[in-house]
This record gives structure tokens, C-alpha cells and sequence, in this order.
């Protein structure tokens, strides 16, 4: 990795440094969010768009391989990590994320920087950072290379997860494929920006933006970061950063020009703004959101957008809805594991259980299979990989309901084929290079 030049000019340190110092700080400290702390950070610190890439990879690293820098902290500290003021932790975790975890930073760049660092908002806990530090240079990698990974126990420190996550994937995938999965998580996320083809098309809005990236249909598969919220072409509704996989769902749901839609649980809006755009906005879509905030955002992006099919009604997704509808879309709140590498904090937040969610997402699909007509298509999606939100979901669905059949997408998209039944996708982050995205699509006959 290349050193930028600049540098901040109070404390001589790098401005990619300062920025993932506060964001660390704020994610542990304040509860933030690692994206938005960045995003805000990255503003305030006035950060070259071209340190962007450094910024992301040492504020979300050491966010995410949490557990493991803290296994060596201890290590070298020989204290509990609750007992260390917290500056001095930040800028700890950040010099052996990187000594540890990056080969092209200079390590006296790590420790003299996480030292000037620690100095400022902590003078006398900067001695400690510096000696530390030192030691990790020599021996933070044998330490990280000595953990084992054969149980989940082992593999949830040395690949920094939660403990119940690891077992979650052993028993559901396997020990490889959990292994290789809870890696993939520590990697930065395919960066992706869909062209909306209301407004654009993806080769002009690669011409505008002048970026480094390729085209896959409607997608544009980028090279670097790219702040795609600050960007004129995102207030002028032109692009939607959103996985391939997200991509797929609306791809696999087909609504039609003219058709009416059901999407319940809609906000933010990237999966219904694709079906307005799929749609080439005429019909209906019916875009139902529980949060006022978020239902209020989702008005906001659809205009931005030019969907102007789109009719959000704030309300809750398991009641009634009115009507019915061509294609029905259920994409209710869960687990969110599939998306952990793009959003680095989220595995450390206490969020839904499975089988917490499991109840709530039946509910809402049964609200929404409800409102479909005979003959119409309804797709169940998630974004995480969890038996009892996704398979045991629509399998207790269908199993009520002998008037719904599932369709065997396992022809579609070949390489995302579920590992067990293959009727289903699921996408895989270190298979398919994606977010990890559970796809079922049933159609009713009667
Ligand atoms: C997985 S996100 C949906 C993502 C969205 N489909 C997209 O592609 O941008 C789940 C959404 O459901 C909303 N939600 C949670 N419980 C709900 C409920 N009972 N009824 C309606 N919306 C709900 C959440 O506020 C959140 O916005």
C-alpha cells in the first residue's frame, strides 16, 4: 500500500489514519455505525477522495478482526482490554491491525502514528501504545498464526465472529465452508453501483463518473471505494450502490411493465427502485414500510429516482393489504449475515437472533402470499444465511399452503445454487464474491 503524502497538520499523522482513529473510536465508544462514522469523518477531516481506499481498509479492518487484535492486545499487555483508557485501546487496535493484517504499511508508520495519536487525546497512556506496539512488530503475527480454526469456538477468535455465528455456519454449511466464509467476511465487499435505466444506462454513467470499474448488464462492478452518497449522480438519482446479489432479486421476481407489485418491507428502497426501473415505471408497485423515517426516505428515493409508480404506505407489513397483485415481493428485517464484510460493525451489534425473526418473517410472507392473485409470483429474500430464517421459513410456508408451489431456480443462476436445496439460491460471499442472499421464488396456482 502506497503512504499518502498529505498530512494532517496538528498531529502528524497521515489523514487515512486520523479518520479511521475516530472512526474506530466512535463505533466502540459511541454505538456509530463504521459507514456512516466514515463517510462522516472522511468530511470532516477533509480527506482526499484519493485516500478514501486507505481510510476504509484500516477503519473497517480494525473494526472487523476486533476479537483477534484484542486476543493480542491481552496477549502483549498481559490486562483485560476493559481495563485499557479507551484512546489508548483505539490506537492499539489500530497499530496491530495493521502490523498484523496489511504488508505494505511501513511499521514504524503504524506505531510512531498510533503513538501520535494516542498522545493527543490520552498523553499518558502514549508510553504504553509505544511499547506495546514494538512488541506486536515482532510477535503479533506469530501469535495470530498459532490460533486454530477447527472449532467454532476456535474460528470465531481467529476469524474474529461471534461465537454463535460460527457455530450458526458450522452446523449449517459445514466447517470449510463456514471457515472460508467468516475470511471472506474480513475482506473488503465487492463494490457495486446499479445504473438506473429510468434515467441512464450503465456505459454513459461509467463515462460520467469516470471511475475504474466494469460492466455486468445494468451493473457497474467497481475497482476502488467510491463515495457514491457524496456524488452528484446519486442526487440526481442516476445510481443505487446494491450488490449483484440484491440485483438478482428483483431480476428473479420479473415484474413486467404494467403489472402491479407488492413490496413489503421496502425501505430503503434499492430493491424497489429496481423493480420500477424493470418495470420501465409503468403499473403499480405498492411499497409498504413500518419505520415513518425510512418510509419517508424511500418517497424520497424513488422521486430521486424517477419511479413514480412506486406508492410507499408507512404502515406494518403483516397487516391486510388490499387488492391483488401480479408479483409480490418479501424482503422483511433479518439477521443480516450475508453482509458483514460491507458493514464491518454490524456483527458486534446485538441484532435479531434467527429464530427470533423466523416468526415476524412468516407472518409478513403469509401477509403478502395473501394479497397475491392465481397464477402470480411471490419471492421470499433475505440477505443472511441462516436455516431458520430462510429454508425452514418457506418449508413451514409451503407446507400450509398446498396452493403455492416453489419454483427450482437452480437452473437461473447456476453458481449461486443453495448448498442443500439446490431449488433455492443462496449466495455465498467467498463462493460467489457477493453478499450472501437467500432467494425462494413460489407461485400460486389457485
Ligand atoms: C431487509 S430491509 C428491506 C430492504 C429493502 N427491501 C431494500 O431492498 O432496500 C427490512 C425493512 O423492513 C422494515 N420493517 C421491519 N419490520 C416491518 C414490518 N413489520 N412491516 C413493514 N416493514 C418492516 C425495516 O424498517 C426495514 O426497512
Amino acid at each position: 500500500m502506497d503512504e499518502p503524502s498529505s498530512r494532517d497538520p496538528i498531529a502528524g499523522v497521515i489523514p487515512a489514519r486520523a479518520v479511521a482513529y475516530a472512526v474506530v473510536r466512535r463505533v466502540f465508544e459511541g454505538g456509530a455505525w463504521a459507514d456512516r462514522a466514515l463517510h462522516g469523518e472522511a468530511r470532516r477531516l477533509r480527506l482526499a477522495a484519493r485516500d478514501l481506499g486507505l481510510a476504509t481498509q484500516l477503519s473497517y479492518g480494525t473494526v472487523q478482526r476486533v476479537a483477534t487484535l484484542d486476543h493480542v492486545i491481552e496477549k502483549l499487555t498481559g490486562r483485560p482490554v476493559a481495563k485499557l483508557d479507551r484512546p489508548v485501546l483505539a490506537a492499539l487496535r489500530l497499530g496491530v491491525f495493521q502490523l498484523t493484517f496489511l504488508d505494505r504499511v511501513p511499521p514504524h508508520a503504524a506505531v510512531g502514528e498510533s503513538v501520535e495519536l494516542a498522545k493527543r487525546d490520552a498523553p499518558r497512556g502514549a508510553g504504553l501504545v509505544n511499547a506495546v506496539l514494538r512488541r506486536a512488530t515482532r510477535e503479533a503475527r506469530p501469535i495470530v498464526a498459532a490460533l486454530k480454526d477447527d472449532t467454532p469456538e476456535q474460528a470465531a477468535l481467529a476469524h474474529s465472529h461471534p461465537e454463535w455465528i460460527a457455530q450458526l455456519w458450522f452446523d449449517a454449511l459445514g466447517a470449510p465452508d463456514a471457515r472460508a466464509l467468516m475470511a471472506a467476511d474480513n475482506e473488503a465487499a465487492e463494490a457495486v453501483l446499479r445504473a438506473n435505466t429510468l434515467k441512464t444506462t450503465a456505459p454513459e454513467l461509467l463515462a460520467r463518473l469516470a471511475i475504474e470499474a466494469h460492466l455486468d448488464g445494468d451493473a457497474l462492478i467497481l475497482d476502488a471505494p467510491f463515495d457514491a452518497f457524496s456524488a452528484p449522480e446519486w442526487e440526481q438519482g442516476l445510481l443505487m450502490p446494491q450488490s449483484r446479489a440484491a440485483m438478482a432479486v428483483g431480476r428473479i421476481l420479473d415484474p413486467q411493465p404494467g403489472e402491479r407489485v407488492l413490496d413489503l418491507c421496502a425501505a430503503p428502497g434499492g430493491k424497489t427502485t429496481h423493480l420500477a426501473a424493470l418495470m420501465r415505471d409503468e403499473g403499480q408497485i405498492v411499497a409498504v414500510e413500518k419505520h415513518t423515517g425510512r418510509a419517508g426516505a424511500l418517497a424520497r428515493t424513488a422521486a430521486r429516482m424517477g419511479a413514480t409508480i412506486v406508492d410507499v404506505q408507512n404502515r406494518d407489513a403483516t397487516e391486510k393489504t388490499h387488492g391483488s397483485f401480479d408479483r409480490v415481493l418479501v424482503d422483511p428485517p433479518c439477521s443480516d449475515l450475508g453482509t458483514l464484510a460491507s458493514r464491518p460493525d454490524a456483527r458486534w451489534r446485538k441484532a435479531g437472533r434467527p429464530e427470533a425473526l423466523a416468526d415476524l418473517q412468516q407472518q409478513i410472507l403469509r401477509a403478502g402470499a395473501d394479497a397475491l392473485k392465481p397464477g402470480g409470483t411471490l419471492v421470499y429474500s433475505t440477505c443472511t444465511i441462516s436455516p431458520a430464517e430462510n429454508e425452514q421459513v418457506v418449508s413451514a410456508f409451503l407446507a400450509a399452503h398446498p396452493d403455492f408451489t416453489v419454483d427450482d431456480l437452480g437452473t437461473e443462476l447456476p453458481l449461486w445454487k443453495h448448498p442443500t436445496m439446490p431449488q433455492h439460491l443462496q449466495t455465498l460471499p467467498h463462493r460467489d464474491r457477493t453478499d450472501g442472499f437467500f432467494i425462494a421464488r413460489l407461485r400460486r396456482s389457485t
